[in-house]
């Protein structure tokens, strides 16, 4: 079980007062729940985080993530190491364009006649340059696809923003803003998303050694954030790791009914003064050592692509870690482009147009999963 270290500030001690939070949301414009009108010209936008195509991309991309977020340099420079070891170039960006590819095809084969666009927080495409392209191609409102499922300011507030200074930097005179936009609700809980996460924890459990398959312990993995940002997730707090716990639930019950799975937790950084949520992934392969296990299937349901965050930290460090302790190791695959996924974002998109009722992630309060940029140290 995840770990709740912080006290919940209570919603209604939250400042959802701050007029400026709610222009946050959706870039201002409340989602409607009446269905989308005739004739609208619409669109999909992929929103990512971005990462670097080459070596001298790194520490830009870097400063880019971090600004304002405290991070020591210390962390950034061990950071880079990991993108170097790949020449510079971060995953994500071809496994965002596969992901477009393949949900353009969903539409078109569904007759929904939707352009995807796709714009990135941290990198280029940048989302503010991709928002201006929508406003002259005359597009009116856009679906906000963003590639993370779950709640948290990370997760979903910080996309909520990416939207909002979008729309600010847009001053096409004929769409001043460009289009108006809803984000899509978390996805955490689809049947495509946990479908596609089922699959691929039943195929790393085939990989293991047959005696190992039904022993095996399944550990579930998710990036570490502040206890901070845990305690202020979702209308009443925590709902990160309540939304992880119930998709490893979920994945679990279909993979591999009936069986036990721990939820831990990847790639802090920060800090050491600062808490995070806790135990990382290779301190509890660590414990499950000595408690004689003799196997380990990560399953990474945290992301939604094998990027570098999933590569490096679990294919290369947490593996080492299990190989060191004598743990078997497999890794499941994250949803990637498995065509239930690509469906479920299909899906999402209909349940939009379709309007209906307010959801989390597209409807969020005023200060939901709000965390204040850490103020620079005076001087
Ligand atoms: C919850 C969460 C997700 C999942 C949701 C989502 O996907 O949005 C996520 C995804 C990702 N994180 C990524 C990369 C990085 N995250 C960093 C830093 C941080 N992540 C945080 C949280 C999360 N991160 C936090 C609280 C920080 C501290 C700074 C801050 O408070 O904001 C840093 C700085 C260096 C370091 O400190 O490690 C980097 C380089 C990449 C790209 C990988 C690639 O290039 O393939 C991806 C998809
Ligand atoms: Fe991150």
């Amino acid at each position: 079980m995840p770990r709740a270290t912080v006290d919940i500030t209570p919603a209604d001690q939250r400042p959802d007062e701050d007029p400026s939070l709610a222009v946050r949301n959706n870039g201002g414009v409340p989602p409607s729940v009446d269905p989308a009108p005739a004739g609208r010209r619409e669109a999909l936008l992929v929103l990512s985080f971005g990462g670097p195509e080459g070596h001298d991309d790194v520490m830009p991309f870097l400063e880019n993530v971090t600004r304002g977020r405290g991070i020591p340099r210390e962390r950034l420079k061990e950071v880079a190491e990991h993108y170097h070891h790949f020449g510079g170039v971060s995953p994500i960006n071809d496994q965002n364009r596969a992901l477009i590819a393949a949900v353009e095809k969903e539409l078109a084969e569904s007759g929904l006649e939707l352009p995807v666009y796709w714009g990135n927080r941290n990198w280029a495409p940048y989302v503010e340059d991709t928002w201006g392209r929508m406003a002259e191609d005359g597009i009116e409102h856009v679906y906000v696809f963003s590639t993370s499922a779950y709640a948290s300011f990370s997760g979903c507030r910080q996309y909520h923003e990416d939207i909002a200074r979008a729309r600010v930097a847009t001053t096409f005179p004929a769409r001043p803003g460009g289009p108006t936009a809803e984000k899509l609700p978390h996805y955490f809980d689809t049947p495509g998303f946990v479908h596609a996460n089922a699959d691929a924890l039943a195929a790393a459990i085939a990989s293991l050694p047959e005696e190992l398959r039904t022993t095996a312990r399944l550990v579930a993995t998710a990036h570490s954030i502040p206890d901070a940002m845990a305690a202020v997730a979702g209308p009443d707090g925590h709902a990160y790791e309540a939304e992880l716990l119930a998709a490893a639930e979920r994945v679990v019950a279909e993979a591999a009914p009936g069986r036990t799975f721990d939820l831990v937790w990847q790639s802090r950084s920060g800090p050491p003064s600062v808490p995070w949520l806790e135990p990382d992934v290779n301190d509890h392969l660590r414990v499950l050592a000595a408690h004689g296990e003799t196997a380990v299937v990560l399953f990474p349901i945290g992301f939604i692509s094998d990027h570098l965050e999933v590569i490096w930290d679990l294919d290369n460090e947490a593996r080492q870690t299990a190989e060191e302790l004598g743990l078997a190791f497999a890794r499941a695959a994250t949803a990637g482009t498995h065509p239930a996924f690509v469906r479920s974002i299909r899906m999402l998109v209909e349940e939009r147009r379709a309007g209906g009722l307010p959801r989390l992630g597209t409807d969020c309060p005023a200060a939901c999963c709000f965390v204040a940029p850490r103020p620079r140290p005076a001087g």
